[in-house]
């Protein structure tokens, strides 16, 4: 999608084409259309590459053979890495090995530096003498011994120091070369997904920026005594990663938190004590946004589907003038059971997401929590726990679903097998585009691969009374796991939408649409990413082992829209669900039809 308003366009729904980590200065920002169009650079002040270049000389140790060949587990086309926590534990892992090996590198490199070092400073004694003439030096028969012993024996022990130095360096650098090839290391594109993850946390969460600068995450108001420490990092940003980040906001189409990202840069360069940054590198971006904030907020209002600022314009001048004098700040406007725009869904997404109330009482107050044991005898001696959420759409959360080893076992089951997440293209029903509005990586788990999934199968029918076996009854169990700042746009689990159903292939016109949606969770959630319904006005926070239920198409197999639902950012912790999409066909004996073609279920 592209942003007018400014001298060139914006891309700002996948932004990660643009944005590249690749070391280059950007000259280029000083145009306003260059701006969004170029790629955010995070480059290093050359300090630090003169101390990489200098890690990397000093690297001369280990042979090839002490080191040993690193070990291939990458199979395939690359897959991105911040779009799973779990492929990100991986690199802590990664990480840790590279350092214990830098670490022996070291030492060794020392030990041998000091064989060399040392024979500069015998050189250097023998200076000291006074004797300056080499006719002089040599004239004294111990001096002149200790020379010839430096030269013979002495520098033996040198050459082979700076020998050993370069093959453990040679050795060290090639094993890391092959290691960071074998194993998945991240690449621009997850530096750059991290910091959007970031940006998107912000505004998601309404995040205080110096604070979550100072690794903080909690929104302030949320914070107690006892959450602290756990959702304090104890690392911060550098006024680098701010401009990073401010710069990464305004390629999204988030004017104002680009402002206040590169205002906070430049605070923090000015304090900081050997500053990442210059400030003459931050000020041409800033200079760059405020432009931007108010070309876009005179010619496109405060809000849009792709872009926000702030309710007026920074450029005082501009601020005084008439337009802005009312009260034009941005009101919120509640709109459920009804079609939402772009832009309305988006607001409606960030509340719920954020834990808001939207809902009038009249829809919650017949809300119960029962006990159910009728539907089998099975259930008199553990009656299913449910929590109605909603009784139009039929929203429900079934505790203890299963059990949290279960929940352990399943993750066990999918972990191997994620694979970043995709999603139909919602125009022309294309399968498969790896997506920005879906950021997780997922795996399928047959009910046959694992007894324990057939038992979940056969608890499913128990709770839902719905056949679940796959292919024909459902699909097979997909476990999501988010990855940072991780979440799913609003979209509908129904996926046959079309009137026109020849479009679809045989195979789901046989088994016809999703009729109902069963998401396990698989995991706590220490932060954010709630499930919310954005029609409906619904949150649910993730409970382990509790499964999440509902009907998405009606009695006659017509989709409800009232289901539109989203996967809100997670913004600490870690999220894995596992969904169960049941199919209508099979279902023909099982769930009842209604009297009216707009009947809708509602159980259990
Ligand atoms: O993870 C969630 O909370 C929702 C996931 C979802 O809606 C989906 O996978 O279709
Ligand atoms: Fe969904």
């Amino acid at each position: 999608m592209t942003l007018k308003g400014f001298s060139g366009a914006v891309s700002v729904n996948n932004p990660r084409d643009k944005l590249v980590f690749d070391g280059i200065n950007s000259n280029k920002e000083r145009s306003m259309g260059a701006e969004a169009s170029q790629k955010v650079i995070f480059r290093r002040k050359p300090s630090v590459s003169v101390s990489v270049l200098l890690i990397s000389l000093v690297l001369l140790q280990i042979t090839a053979a002490t080191v040993g060949e690193p070990k291939s587990d990458l199979q395939g086309k690359r897959e991105d890495l911040f779009s799973s926590t779990s492929k990100l534990e991986d690199l802590v892992e990664h990480e840790l090995q590279i350092v214990e090996l830098l670490e022996t590198f070291v030492d060794y490199t020392v030990n041998r530096a000091n064989i060399v070092k040392s024979y500069i400073k015998s050189q250097k004694q023998f200076l000291l003498s006074g004797r300056s003439h080499p006719r002089e030096i040599v004239g004294h028969p111990v001096d002149a011994y200790l020379l010839v012993r430096r030269l013979t024996a002495d520098w033996e022990d040198v050459q082979l120091s700076l020998q050993a130095i370069s093959n453990y360096s040679t050795g060290v650098s090639n094993w890391i070369e092959g290691f960071r090839k074998g194993t998945n290391f991240p690449q621009a594109d997850d530096l750059n997904g991290a910091a959007q993850a970031l940006v998107r946390l912000q505004d998601t969460y309404q995040l205080d920026m110096p604070s979550l600068a100072q690794g903080n995450v909690m929104p302030s108001q949320q914070l107690s005594a006892e959450n602290e420490q756990a959702f304090k990092s104890t690392s911060q940003l550098s006024a680098r990663d701010m401009l990073f980040m401010g710069r990464h906001a305004l390629s999204q189409g988030l004017y104002h938190r680009a402002i206040d990202w590169l205002q906070h840069a430049e605070i923090l360069a000015n304090n900081e004590h050997n500053s990442s940054v210059v400030l003459s590198e931050i000020s041409p971006s800033l200079q760059n946004a405020i432009e931007a904030h108010d070309d876009v907020l005179e010619r496109q209002g405060p809000r849009g589907v792709s872009w926000k600022t702030n309710p007026i314009p920074i450029n005082p001048e501009l601020a005084n003038s008439a337009k802005y004098s009312l009260n034009t700040s941005t009101t919120f406007h509640v709109k459920l059971y009804q079609r939402q725009t772009e832009e309305e869904e988006a607001e409606h997404f960030l509340r719920l997401c954020r834990g808001e109330n939207i809902r009038p009482p009249v829809l919650t107050a017949a809300l119960k929590c029962r006990l159910k044991r009728d539907s089998s005898p099975y259930l008199l001696i553990s009656p299913l726990k449910i929590e109605e959420q909603s009784h139009d759409p039929y929203v429900v959360i079934v505790h203890d679903f299963i059990t949290n080893s279960q929940a352990d076992e399943i993750i066990k089951l999918g972990k191997p097998k994620l694979f970043r997440s995709r999603h139909r293209h919602h125009q022309d029903e294309v399968m498969d585009v790896v997506s920005h509005k879906r950021v997780s990586q997922n795996a399928w788990i047959k009910d046959w691969e694992h007894p324990l999934m057939n038992k979940i199968t056969r608890r499913v029918h128990l709770v839902t009374g719905l056949k679940a076996i796959q292919p024909k009854e459902a699909e097979d169990y997909q476990i999501a796991n988010y990855g940072l700042g991780g979440l799913y746009v609003p979209h509908t689990d129904h996926l046959m939408n079309n009137p026109d159903k020849s479009i679809y292939s045989p195979w789901e016109r046989f088994v016809g649409d999703r009729i109902a949606t069963l998401m396990i969770y698989l995991s706590d959630v220490d932060a954010g990413g709630a499930t919310v319904f954005t029609r409906a006005g619904i949150t649910l926070w993730p409970e382990k082992g509790a499964a999440a239920f509902w009907w998405n198409l009606d009695k006659s197999g017509i989709g409800d829209d009232n289901t539109r639902h989203g996967a809100c950012p997670v913004l600490h912790g870690n999220k894995w669900v596992s969904n169960k999409w049941i199919r209508f066909n099979e279902q023909f004996r099982t769930a009842s039809c209604g009297r009216h073609p707009l009947d809708k279920h509602k159980r259990p």
